[in-house]
């Protein structure tokens, strides 16, 4: 879902202790331009219908609940964070539900799912506890990704969200974590509506991964094994040419005797 409105929060808005649905306006970004040179994180957010995804990423960004959301058009947040001392530009990708085909193997993903998933570093899978067909949409949506990055490391989280609806789970804590360990990710129970902490720990976790992927966070990227070409160090090429230099001076100076 989507968030709506313009500027700052609504009048009106309530943090997750006040009670009672509001719409939430944009969270403010800032200019895409403002970005931190080389240090952009990027990381989208899927899952099935109602799970929670926009819920989740509010919380993070903003420590608030929010009830009732527009239907989801795919919004795009920018906020600059501090990761171990280090100031990164984080991009999170808000999108559309995915479902289950009929024959429960493929999904029904639209073009701009596939879109921000080629764009994405780092992915939050998100099923809700109380919901077992929205935790058999991960391991199909897994395979979706994997095969828009067929090789090559994929960062991801497993997120089994509206862990305060304790008497509706109908999924185990295990199962999350026995999923989350073959995707080769995390599994962090959490819930938007009562908890930032929890939600703030798990895209912090994605982040690290992101940045330790990326190699260090400095900018380079990785695409499906395919490692973008270093430039060569200036140092090397400065080396070199004061080598040159002396090679040519020495010669000079051989000539003249
Ligand atoms: N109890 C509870 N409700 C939640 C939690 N997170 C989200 N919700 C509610 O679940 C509903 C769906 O939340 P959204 O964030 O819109 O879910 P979504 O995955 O973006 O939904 P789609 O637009 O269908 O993809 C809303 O009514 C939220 O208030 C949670 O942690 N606990």
């Amino acid at each position: 879902m989507r968030l709506t409105g313009g500027g700052d929060l609504a009048p009106g808005t309530m943090n997750s202790s006040g009670s009672g649905n509001f719409l939430l306006v944009p969270i403010p970004e800032y200019p895409l331009l403002d970005c931190v040179p080389n240090k952009t994180v990027k990381i989208v957010v899927l899952g099935a219908s109602n799970v929670g995804k926009t819920a989740l990423i509010v919380r993070f960004l903003t420590k608030r609940f929010i009830g009732d959301y527009e239907a989801n058009t795919g919004a795009l947040y920018s906020r600059k964070v501090t990761l171990d001392g280090e100031e990164v530009s984080l991009q999170i990708q808000d999108t559309p539900c995915v479902a289950l085909q009929d024959d429960a193997e493929g999904l029904y993903c639209q073009e701009q799912i596939n879109r921000s998933i080629y764009w994405a570093d780092g992915y939050v899978l998100v099923f809700s506890i109380t919901d077992h067909s929205s935790y058999r949409t991960i391991q199909p949506l897994y395979q979706h990704v994997r095969r828009i990055h067929p090789s090559g490391n994929i960062p991801v989280i497993l997120v089994g969200n509206k862990s305060d609806l304790l008497r509706a789970r109908q999924v185990p804590a295990d199962e999350g974590e026995t999923l989350a360990a073959s995707l080769g990710g995390v599994y962090f129970e959490a819930s938007a509506r009562e908890n930032h902490e929890g939600v703030h720990g798990a895209f912090l976790h994605l982040c690290q991964e992101v940045i330790r992927a990326l190699g260090g966070g400095n900018g380079e990227k990785r695409r499906g094994g395919l490692h973008l070409a270093r430039p060569k160090s200036p140092n090397m090429q400065e080396l070199k040419r004061r080598f040159r230099q002396v090679l040519s001076s020495k010669v000079k100076s051989a000539t003249t005797i």
